[in-house]
């Protein structure tokens, strides 16, 4: 078991009076990939948002409870989300890149939190990234192309390079391959197993087979309730809750 680099204790979270999240205490380990399964609404991407308070930009949101990355309260008043977010990077649903090149869309996180002392350093973060999202051999000629000219699948790993240039510790992906074709999926699959040498990764995702294939540990949710949190092989072959099992034999969802 590797080192635990989340922790987070009766975390509660409501939209108006929609109480989303139910008391979920959950550890979540570094270097390793955890999945977060369940029924469409069970508060998956809602309980993915609070771990870089993305849910912050929602007015109606509340989030109650401890949420620590390395023993850091990342709610205290002292913590700039902005920071913060660097550190725990996000990729999303749909491929998003900013209308630019594909250079500058991976430039800047690192100009805006100073990472990079002259253009050969940036030039060398921006390489890095793209050759650590598997993109540098397609973009190394053309990467003052915009990134909005990529393909699906090249776009969405422009965003895991974007993500990544921040030197985050934990990388959220909200269902990044619902937007992408089967070969881009198993490309963005592979590349997600590369990545857990370096952070911890945690992914929100509809498939359950792609949560058998990349995720070492995997979070059933059910109704806002974190209903089991175990080994993905032991969750998928022999889970302690009737509901997982109902879920994973396709009984409900
Ligand atoms: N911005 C929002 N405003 C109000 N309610 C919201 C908002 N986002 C989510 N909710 C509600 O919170 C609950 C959990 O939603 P959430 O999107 O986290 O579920 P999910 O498991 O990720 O679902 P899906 O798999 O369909 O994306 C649902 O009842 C949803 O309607």
């Amino acid at each position: 078991m590797q080192d635990i680099k989340i922790k987070a204790k009766n975390v509660q979270v409501h939209y108006g009076e929609t109480h989303a999240i139910k008391d979920v205490n959950v550890e979540i380990a570094d270097k390793t990939v955890t999945a977060f399964i369940g029924p469409s609404g069970c508060g998956k991407s809602t309980f993915l948002r609070c771990l870089n308070r993305m849910n912050d930009t929602i007015d109606i949101c509340r989030v109650q409870g401890d949420i620590q990355i390395d023993g850091e309260d990342i709610y205290d008043p002292k913590v700039d989300p902005v920071q913060l977010r660097a550190k725990v990077g996000m990729v999303f649903q749909k491929p998003n890149p900013f209308p630019k090149s594909i250079y500058d869309n991976v430039a800047y996180g690192p100009k805006i939190h100073g990472l990079a002392r002259n253009k050969a350093e940036l030039d060398e973060i921006v390489e890095k990234s793209l050759r650590k999202a598997a993109l540098w051999t397609e973009a190394k000629d053309r990467l003052d192309a915009p990134g909005t000219g990529l393909s699906g699948g090249q776009q969405q790993r422009l965003c895991i390079a974007r993500a990544i240039a921040t030197a985050p510790q934990v990388l959220l992906m909200d269902e990044p391959c619902s937007a992408l074709d089967p070969i881009a999926t198993a490309q963005v699959e592979e590349l997600i197993d590369e990545l857990r040498q370096s952070f911890s990764v945690v992914i929100v995702t509809h498939s359950m087979q792609q949560a058998a294939r990349v995720s070492q540990r995997t979070a059933f949710f059910h109704l806002g309730n974190l209903v089991e949190y175990d080994e993905t092989d032991k969750i998928f072959t022999n889970p302690e809750d009737e509901r997982t099992e109902s879920y994973i034999s396709g009984r409900i969802g």
